[in-house]
């Protein structure tokens, strides 16, 4: 079977992509929990996946084949024992290891086919789904003060988060909010034990387990030389120096990691959500990140001398850097929502920045930041628009819902 991972940029035409279909998970939001589990509302289930489902196909009109985690899970279960080893797994991650509720979870589960308990997982699992006489436990009992036994995961349909792929190898990603840490397991089942996978040798560049975080809103994949990182609210610099570190040592063709620093905040939560690959030499960036003069920091890693070692230095300017690292005459930077104070807030806030890159100069982007998208247009660039009313609620766009598996080379 064909090698089923290469990606060495943001922009070469997208083959293979893996999506999440929305599902009950985000019908387990309460007003309650919301904040926690990193939502600004609760979308309206058939309407979310209608758009989901719009986004789906529009990738599909363009001969990009769509894989959906929610499958590719279901048949990495392949025998008794997988399936018990992952139902463990779950259950302990999800703290529900540590009262006799463990083996009436497990049993429960275990009970079902494959499809439906990886739904179930996914959806979360309530406190009156077991039967009464099995509840033994305070918590249980007084179910009122927490319903779950297991959490919804509603931000699963922001595949790009858990991982990434960098080159033909991948990056399971150390989640650093509670509420999606459970998110990356899935992945690390599925190139463990998914025929499509297993049988490759997958290199893992970063592994779930590591004690710093990182995701994959931060990582960009810039050539097949150089990878972008954010140092951001999510993503840690321990990590990024690992990262890199495996990356020097494993493979021979990145040989530069810019690690950029953006602000810590909700709205800037990942690099992605602030700056995007679009074309050859044009990126979407929202204003507020760069200082008066364009300024940030941002430190450029290296293999050192060394084994084991990186050499670090620094740079002040995004429009500089990029043209050092990818080689580039010039760079274009398209400000989300044109420049204008309202307009680009709004249109950043609803991930206007956030493209999805399907081929050089062709983005699929939300309908709704009609200023962005205009002026991506005028850029050259080819918008294809999806709805977005439900999907937005997650403080996602495109790209955060995307993980491409296989890109070509450009
Ligand atoms: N790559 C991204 N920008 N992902 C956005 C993820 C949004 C999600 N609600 C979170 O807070 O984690």
């Amino acid at each position: 079977m064909n090698y089923p991972l290469h990606v060495t940029s943001e922009i070469g035409e997208l083959r293979t992509v893996l999506l999440h279909r929305p599902g009950r998970e985000v019908e387990n939001l309460t007003p309650e929990y919301l904040e926690r589990l990193l939502f600004d509302d609760i979308p309206y289930l058939p309407a979310i996946q209608k758009e989901h489902d719009y986004f789906a196909q529009t990738l599909r009109n363009r001969g990009i084949e769509v894989v959906y985690l929610e499958t590719l899970m279901a048949e990495s279960l392949r025998n008794d024992e997988i399936r018990e080893q992952f139902v463990e797994d779950i259950l302990t991650e999800s703290k529900a290891n540590v009262t006799s509720a463990f083996y009436h979870l497990k049993e429960y589960l275990l009970s079902m086919p494959n499809e439906q308990l990886v739904e179930k997982v996914m959806s979360g699992i309530r406190k009156s789904e077991i039967r009464e006489e099995k509840k033994i436990h305070l918590h249980e009992i007084m179910e009122e003060h927490y319903p779950f036994y297991l959490d919804p995961m509603p931000n699963l349909y922001f595949t790009r988060d858990p991982a990434a792929v960098i080159g033909n190898g991948i990056s399971i990603n150390r989640m650093r909010r509670r509420a999606r840490r459970r998110e990356s397991l899935f992945m690390d089942y599925i190139i463990r034990y998914h025929p499509r996978f297993a049988s490759h040798q997958i290199p893992v560049w970063f592994e779930r387990n590591f004690r710093f975080s990182m995701e994959g809103g931060d990582q960009l994949v810039l050539s097949r030389q150089v990878l972008a990182v954010g140092v951001s609210e999510r993503t840690t610099a321990q990590a990024i120096e690992q990262l890199a570190l495996n990356l020097f040592a494993g493979q021979k063709e990145i040989r530069k990691v810019v690690a950029v620093e953006i602000p810590k905040s909700r709205a800037f939560m990942h690099l992605d959500t602030v700056f995007t690959m679009v074309d050859r030499n044009k990126f979407t960036v929202h204003p507020e990140i760069l200082g008066p003069k364009g300024e940030m920091r941002i430190y450029i890693l290296e293999p050192g001398e060394e084994k084991g070692t990186v050499k670090i230095s620094e740079r002040n300017n995004l429009i500089e850097t990029l043209k050092e690292v990818l080689g580039l005459e010039d760079v274009v930077l398209i400000p989300c929502g044109g420049g204008d104070l309202i307009a680009s807030a709004r249109e950043q806030w609803n991930d206007g920045s956030n493209t999805l890159a399907i081929a050089p100069g062709v983005v699929v982007t939300y309908d709704r930041n009609y200023v962005s998208n205009q002026l991506l247009r005028e850029h050259g660039i080819e918008v294809i628009e999806v709805p977005s009313s439900e999907l937005a609620r997650g403080r996602g766009g495109p790209r955060c819902m995307s993980m491409p598996l296989i890109r070509d080379d450009i």
